[in-house]
């Protein structure tokens, strides 16, 4: 199947389960996958047509910022909803890590994926 994606979308957002982290905000890094029939935008050259990964991107970052959830769990499901609400894509994934989270680990983070 054919896929829209949107790869190392950075968001400063308010995140995480202790209190320091409530105080400033930390870098999450949006990777997002959207299953979905690309042909009829292919055929049309209509922008219209397409899922526009530019507006996907705009509203991810919007959401992470006043989400401010305590688990990126939470955050992922949030994402996951809006984009199959809003764009209806078959399905989509969305990965986001977390990489100031774990001092020894280079990134720290969920994956998940979820249909219309
Ligand atoms: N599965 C998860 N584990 C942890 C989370 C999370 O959101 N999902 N969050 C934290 C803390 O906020 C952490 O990022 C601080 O290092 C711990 N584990």
């Amino acid at each position: 199947m054919d896929k829209v994606f949107i790869n190392g979308l950075k968001v400063q957002a308010v995140i995480g389960v202790y209190e320091f982290e409530r105080l400033h905000s930390q870098p999450l890094i949006f990777d997002i996958v959207m299953t979905s029939d690309l042909k009829p935008a292919g055929q049309s050259d209509d922008l219209n047509d397409a899922i526009n990964y530019a507006a996907v991107s705009e509203d991810v970052v919007l959401l992470a910022k006043n989400s401010k959830p305590l688990l990126i769990e939470r955050l992922a499901e949030e994402v996951a909803a809006m984009i199959l609400q809003k764009y209806q894509p078959q399905d989509v994934t969305v990965k986001i890590s977390k990489p100031e989270a774990v001092a020894a680990a280079n990134c720290v983070g969920v994956e998940i994926t979820r249909s219309k």
